[in-house]
């Protein structure tokens, strides 16, 4: 029995324009078509389609790569550039126009034109009509002088092309509904469906894993295939990604970039679970791993219909994942971000003491450092705040305790017993010591347990602080 996709070695790929970065839209397609083939033990292939060279460029290339490496969404093969393939499709378009499966037109894009008015007018769906296709008994006119014509590949006129579309289920299409497409263009440059059908074939695809965006390239695609005698790869088209505003995400639309999320000190894993969940599921899971989600993604759990982008959920995902973060890791992501803002994160405090502090209170990484920064950088409480917290009493308060904590032992137990004594000498509540005590420490008038941050900013630290403002 002749191999079939199914029975072959996984072969998956993503094939992005580098006419703009890696959105969210963009990622969901990346990551199924990833996990399809991390699933089966297959091979994950990087295409670029840089055929639109007006729209292409450097930077778009070097901002999906860099998206897809942030995600963690590592390819086997490729990248592979279309513009470095151009010779090979050229090559398949000469195969055919010998085998007689594509042929040159001659019509004028005027003549053309025309012939569309003239069909709309009639009522008709504008299309080609055939008219340089060679069928026996039919006598072409000869080709006129001095025009490089088009090659159209030669649809099949009758039948209907069908795939079971591995989401979306059965779909035919009359061939009678197809007309002679444009396989390559009067200066010779293949057209984006042609080269989509050669890279796959090549690249030995089994499962298009595609937006549904490209639904209506199938049809056509699958017919250029059989002409070449090419297997067919299953197909699934995957839904939509809409934004906000309910409307498809691209590009040009509304989407922002998927390092956006990186600068806005998302991580990763968050992004990678919540695009998981975007239009498939597993029960009612929604914190899963990257390794468990390929240990049970399948194509048979994703929903046809499209997803709408919910902001306030992928928020409450990073948390979830910064909460169980380790504390190393995201001292090391913390200094990172310190670095980028030019505050040196060395400074004798431990990142990831305050890291622990701080994980469960916060919904991102910004966030995180912002938290960081105000133990290892000198803080400047406003004055509005100085004004409201620190007013006499709170001082004189302070400044007793500034003199017990100049002998007390430097443990949490110690700490705390010391502000009790505080209170209790001034007849003060906790709130009365601890809020000024924040303020004059960390120049904020909240911040987790003020025995834990006073262990972690260290005597000398305190100490200094406090007699900035006394
Ligand atoms: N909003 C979206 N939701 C899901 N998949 C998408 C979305 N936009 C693009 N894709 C898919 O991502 C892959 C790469 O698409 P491509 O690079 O053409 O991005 P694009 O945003 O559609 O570009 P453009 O804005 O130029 O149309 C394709 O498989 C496409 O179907």
């Amino acid at each position: 029995m002749p191999a079939t996709p199914a029975s072959r070695p996984v072969r998956t790929r993503f094939a992005p324009s580098p006419t703009g970065y890696l959105h969210i839209g963009g990622a969901r397609t990346a990551l199924f078509s990833w996990a399809y083939a991390r699933r089966h033990g297959g091979a994950f292939i990087l295409r670029i389609e840089d055929t639109d060279v007006a729209r292409s460029t450097p930077a778009a290339l070097q901002a999906i790569l860099d998206g897809m490496r942030w995600l963690g969404l590592a390819h086997d093969e490729g990248p592979f550039y279309q513009m470095q393939r151009m010779e090979r499709y050229k090559d398949v378009i000469r195969q055919m126009l010998a085998a007689g499966t594509a042929y040159p037109c001659y019509m004028a894009a005027e003549e053309l034109d025309r012939l569309r008015e003239e069909q709309r007018a009639r009522g008709e769906k504008p299309r080609y009509d055939g008219r340089w296709r060679p069928e026996a008994g039919k006598i072409l006119p000869p080709p006129p002088e001095g025009v490089q014509p088009v090659v159209r590949f030669r649809n099949p006129t009758t039948g209907v092309v069908a795939w079971d579309d591995l989401v979306k289920g059965r779909i035919e299409i009359g061939n009678a509904e197809l007309d002679d497409f444009i396989i390559a263009r009067a200066d010779g440059t293949p057209t984006y469906n042609f080269c989509v059908v050669v890279d796959d074939w090549d690249m030995g695809i089994t499962h298009v894993i595609r937006g549904d965006d490209h639904v209506n390239n199938t049809p056509r695609q699958i017919n250029v295939l059989q002409a070449l005698g090419a297997e067919v790869p299953l197909y699934a088209h995957l839904s939509m990604i809409l934004g906000d505003d309910g409307t498809k995400l691209s590009k040009r639309h509304g989407a922002v970039s998927v390092m956006q999320y990186f600068d806005d000190g998302y991580l990763p894993e968050a992004v990678i679970n919540y695009l998981a969940r975007l239009g498939w599921s597993h029960g009612d899971a929604e914190v899963f791993s990257r390794q468990q989600f390929v240990e049970w993604f399948d194509l048979d759990h994703i929903t046809p219909s499209a997803a709408q982008f919910n902001t306030e959920k992928l928020n409450w995902l990073n948390a979830q994942y910064l909460k169980k973060a380790d504390d190393a890791f995201l001292a090391a992501e913390v200094a990172n971000r310190l670095a980028r803002r030019e505050v040196d994160p060395e400074t004798g405090v431990s990142l990831e003491a305050v890291v622990a502090l701080y994980k469960d209170r916060v919904a991102n990484l910004n966030e995180l450092a912002d938290a960081v920064e105000l133990f290892v950088a000198e803080v400047h409480p406003a004055p509005e705040v100085i004004g409201q917290h620190l007013t006499e009493p709170a001082r004189a308060a302070l400044a007793s305790l500034r003199r017990r904590l100049a002998e007390v032992a430097w443990d949490k137990a110690a700490l705390a017993q010391a502000i009790k004594d505080t209170m209790a000498e001034h007849s003060l509540k906790m709130p009365q010591v601890a809020i000024p005590l924040r303020v004059a420490v960390l120049g904020v008038a909240q911040t987790p347990a003020i025995d834990a941050v006073l262990e972690v900013l260290g005597r000398e630290r305190v100490l200094a602080r406090l007699d900035r403002h006394l």
